[in-house]
């Protein structure tokens, strides 16, 4: 995972501010050891360039210090970019004083070959970390992690991207307040993943989501009133064998399909009077939206 930090931890400072001493013992050790150019062009065109690139490379790797990055990608990052801040000073100083040929012509190039290579394979790892941690974020948004069906926002645009119309069933555990409280709030869980696995095995035709608690919820293609009351009926039955030699729950189930034009809220609140019926007349049944 990615963090932002809001400033450099001591020892990234400490190593931040050794570089920049060694930047500047190289631009001196320049100064004192090698001849000046007599007409020096550190203010033409590419003087300027060379210093724009020394200040980018510099800058991208003090952000680089401000972020937390796994071990590996921080650590390329850091040499790539400080070989390349490197090379791109002695660039600039080749524009004053005159380096020997293995300085100009081959050590520049090649630490500046080197870290960039380290740093694009840096940077390359940072995209996958980068990927992964915005798949997370978003299993995260859209899956509930007990039961690892849908929760409410994916059930939102699973509802908003089925085109043709849609049915409905809102599903609520029987008396499962009695099972935390007589088998603990870890079977409770145990059981609410098992009911979930229930519901995905049974509608693979529909989006089952767990809208929160023990309330669930299944999107289903439009059906007509007949066929959504055999399909939530074998939902509840296939809920109460499965869970027949656990906690032996039932569940309680609304169902309800769209009317032409109307919206999902509209749905919604059809369905959970229905589901609120089926309660009311003893529970473990179907009962369907008027
Ligand atoms: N184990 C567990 N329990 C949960 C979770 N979310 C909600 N609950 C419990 O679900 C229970 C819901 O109880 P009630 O709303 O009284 O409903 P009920 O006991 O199922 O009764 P009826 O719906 O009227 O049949 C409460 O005890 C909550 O603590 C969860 O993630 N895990």
């Amino acid at each position: 995972m990615l963090l932002a930090k809001t400033a450099l931890s001591p020892r990234r400072r400490r190593y931040f501010l050794a570089l920049l001493l060694t930047l500047v013992l190289l631009a001196l050790a320049h100064i004192w050891l090698l001849p000046p150019i007599t007409d020096g062009r550190l203010f033409g065109t590419g003087g300027l360039a060379e210093l724009l690139v020394l200040f980018i490379v510099l800058a991208t790797l003090l952000f680089t210090q401000m972020v937390t990055l796994p071990r590996h990608t921080y650590l390329l990052l850091t040499i790539g970019f400080s070989l390349w801040v490197v090379s791109a000073l002695i660039d600039v100083m080749d524009e004053v004083r005159v380096q020997p040929l293995w300085l100009s012509a081959y050590g520049e190039d090649l630490l500046r070959v080197i870290g960039m290579a380290l740093a694009a394979t840096g940077f390359y790892l940072l995209l996958g970390h980068t990927a992964r941690a915005h798949g997370e974020l978003d299993r995260l948004a859209h899956f509930d992690p007990l039961t690892e069906l849908g929760n409410r926002r994916y059930f939102a645009q699973m509802a908003a991207s089925m085109a043709g119309g849609l049915s409905l069933l809102l599903l609520d555990l029987d008396h499962f307040k009695q099972v935390n409280d007589s088998l603990g709030h870890s079977v409770g869980d145990e059981v609410l993943k098992a009911v979930g696995q229930i519901l995905a095995r049974q509608c693979p035709d529909g989006h089952a989501v767990r809208l929160g608690g023990e309330e669930f919820a299944v999107l289903l293609p439009k059906l007509d009133d007949l066929a959504l009351r055999r399909y939530a009926d074998n939902v509840r039955q296939a809920v109460a064998q499965g869970m027949a030699n656990r906690a032996a729950l039932t569940v309680s189930i609304g169902a309800g399909s769209q009317v032409l034009g109307e919206d999902l809220d509209t749905l919604l609140r059809r369905t959970d009077r229905a589901l609120y019926r089926a309660k009311a007349q003893g529970r473990n049944r179907v009962e369907l939206a008027a």
